[in-house]
């Protein structure tokens, strides 16, 4: 006979070694880099991933091995471009999160990165398309304003876009907004909710303090505003030229895929994210993708909530993102469309 501990420990046991039927195949494309390598980690530890597969142009075989002996349930392969690796890396993706690209250097811009990761992003959709069209996209490379766009293209192109499963992952500026207004407010992170909309890039970057519930003196508005649009400013130059944010950024792609995957595998209702995708907020003002909250679903974009009430200096800050915001968006579209003709 077996005593109720044992019946307990023998159950927890089975639980704990059974992989979730609920659970997802998920692809990190440029798995070897900066954030890519801490990402795959973070996502190592969700129980509703059953196969993390690991693409890059190099090293993946041996992030994937060393992954792999983590005893968490989520079988981990490595694919790198020999032998249809990409192929393989995406054929039954339900989520392909996409840190693949060049990091900024001291004096740049993000959109000063297009040159580089628009070809990088515009293939790995591609083969997206091919491979896995009904696959969640969550696109982190920079200038995401821009990639985010280019992923849209390639898959109108190939007719299988799907709105509601394109993301452009702003997260980071959600966590940083969080933690800054906490330092100057002397508060818990859990108490320092800020809605951010717009893009991802300085001025387009749009912080909401007005919602959070907070009072704030006309200083503290404007320096909160301006170290949250450059925070990323901020790590590059303290990295002073070995790149830009990778462990803050795997932070906030991990809470990002995590939010998705409940939502979608997991079954939650409710949970909002804020996040850059199609939407029809300012398209009258020619600005297709926009970010704002938006509640996620079995089919990603459930609800994109709207901008809500906001104050003067805020509508001043959204009349300032608009057109960099448009001109950033054109650039993306246009860069497929030219190839396309
Ligand atoms: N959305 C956001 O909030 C943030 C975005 N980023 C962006 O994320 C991107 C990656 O940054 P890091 O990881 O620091 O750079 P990294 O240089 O450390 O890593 C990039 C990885 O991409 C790989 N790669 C290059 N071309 C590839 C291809 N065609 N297919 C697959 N993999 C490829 C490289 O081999 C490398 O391992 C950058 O564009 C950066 O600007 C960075 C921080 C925040
Ligand atoms: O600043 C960069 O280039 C990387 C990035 O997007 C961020 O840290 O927000």
């Amino acid at each position: 006979m077996f005593t109720t501990r044992q019946i307990t420990s023998i159950a927890k046991r089975a639980f704990s070694t059974s992989a979730s039927s609920n659970a997802a195949k998920v692809a990190v494309l440029g798995a070897s880099g900066g954030i890519g390598q801490p990402l795959s980690l973070l996502l190592k530890q969700s129980s509703l991933i059953s196969h993390l597969s690991l693409y890059d142009i190099v090293n993946t075989p041996g992030v994937a091995a060393d992954l792999s002996h983590i005893n968490t349930n989520s079988k981990v392969t490595g694919h790198v471009p020999q032998n249809d690796g990409l192929k393989e890396a995406l054929t039954g993706c339900d989520i392909v999160v996409i840190p693949a690209g060049v990091p900024r250097k001291p004096g740049m811009t993000r959109d000063d990165l297009f040159n580089t990761n628009a070809s990088i992003v515009r293939d790995l959709a591609e083969a997206c398309a091919q491979h896995c069209p009904k696959a969640h996209i969550l696109v982190i490379a920079n200038p995401v304003n821009s990639t985010v766009p280019i992923v849209a293209e390639v898959f109108q192109k190939h007719s299988v876009f799907d709105p509601k499963k394109l993301f452009g992952v702003t997260t980071l500026d959600v966590v940083r907004a969080s933690r800054f207004v906490s330092e100057v407010k002397k508060i818990s992170t859990n108490d320092a909710k800020i809605t951010v909309i717009g893009g991802h890039s300085g001025v387009t970057i749009v912080p909401l303090l007005s919602q959070s519930g907070h009072s704030f003196t006309e200083e503290e508005v404007k320096s909160l505003t301006h170290r949250i649009q450059f925070g990323g400013d901020e790590v590059v130059k303290a990295k002073n030229g070995a790149g830009s944010a990778t462990l803050s950024m795997a932070f906030a792609g991990a809470r990002f895929t995590n939010s998705l995957l409940e939502a979608t595998v997991g079954g939650k209702k409710g949970i909002i994210e804020p996040t850059f995708v199609k939407s029809d907020i300012f398209a009258k003002e020619g600005v297709e993708y926009f970010a704002t909250n938006v509640e996620l679903g079995p089919n990603g974009v459930e609800k994109i909530h709207p901008v809500g009430n906001i104050n003067k200096y805020e509508q001043g800050l959204i009349d300032a993102a608009i057109p960099e915001l448009k001109g950033n968006i054109v650039k993306g579209k246009s860069f497929v469309s030219e190839v396309k003709a």
